[in-house]
């Protein structure tokens, strides 16, 4: 196996305005997530969370350290979120062993010194997508399955934003110390998600598109709602959102996507709205 990683800085939005496509790709797009018996990171300083994922076909995959933890194990001093897009998947933390199916998510708390992941089927095999942040405490480690999430209804046919939200790692549902993690699925027939928009600056997130069909691609908007631009993404690909920007897109069809969230606070109601009509 091999752990792939990179790391990202922050930025400001008065520089940001400047930059033009290829540097908004470089700075907020993550282009790849899923290879073979890999662990691909990308760490952004925009609250220290580390994006990433694990596919593992032929192995096992082992969750390391990376050099820039200076950590001896990688849970040390974080927590992590884990969402299977995949296969069936098994994780093993210290030994105790999950099974987590198709959309399911399991939470591994601080101090886990092990955590190994597995597909059931190398054929079919698990897509593990992950989120981890700081955490000042060992929370315990819990798979949280589509059952258990918090659901909301939003959106309409009428506007072409009808989506049901799935809250997974919310603070109704698991103790995290910052982290939440859900997953928002677009109605057939409905392209806009996040609308309308929001900017939370006491958090940040970051927004991993799938199910996003062959040929088919969504647009993300960023930015403040006053200097907005877009990035396309196409299936699997995350992009970050840093604390000043609204996070929202548009499909060429219908698609799904995971939100993650780190920092002030853990109120996912806690947004500032902007509506349509104000966006520039
Ligand atoms: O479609 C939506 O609306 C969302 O999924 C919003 C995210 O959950 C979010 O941005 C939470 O802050
Ligand atoms: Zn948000």
């Amino acid at each position: 196996m091999t752990t792939k990683y990179e790391e990202r800085y922050a930025h400001n939005p008065r520089d940001y305005a400047g930059y033009g496509t290829e540097r908004l790709r470089g700075e907020f797009l993550v282009p790849t997530l899923f290879e073979a018996d890999t662990v691909r990171l990308t760490y952004t300083h925009v609250d220290r969370m580390i994006v990433g994922g694990i596919m593992p076909v032929k192995e096992t995959v082992l969750l390391e350290s990376v050099d820039a933890l200076r950590a001896e194990y990688f849970l040390e001093r974080r927590e992590l979120g884990l969402i299977n897009i995949g296969g069936a998947g098994k994780v093993e933390v210290d030994g105790t062993l999950f099974d987590i199916d198709h959309k399911e998510a399991i939470y591994v708390g601080r101090g886990s010194r092990e955590v190994k992941i597995s597909s059931s089927d190398s054929a079919n095999p698990a897509k593990f997508y992950l989120n981890s942040t700081p955490a000042h405490h060992a929370y315990p480690t819990r798979k949280v399955g589509q059952n258990d999430a918090n659901v909301l209804e939003l959106g309409s046919g009428e506007t072409c934003n009808q989506r049901v939200i799935r809250q997974l790692l919310v603070k109704d549902v698991i103790e995290t110390c910052q982290l939440q993690m859900g997953m928002t699925e677009l109605a057939p027939g409905s392209v806009w998600n996040t609308m309308p928009a929001h900017t939370h600056s006491r958090r940040m997130e970051a927004y991993m598109y799938f199910n996003v069909p062959e040929g088919q691609t969504v647009c993300h908007f960023m930015g403040p709602p006053d200097e907005t631009r877009h990035i396309f993404l196409h299936n699997e690909q995350a992009v970050i959102s840093p604390t000043w920007s609204l996070h929202s897109g548009v499909g060429t069809s219908n698609y799904t996507f995971i939100w993650g969230m780190a920092g002030e606070n853990l109120d996912y109601a806690d947004m500032d709205h902007v509506q349509p009509h104000q966006l520039r």
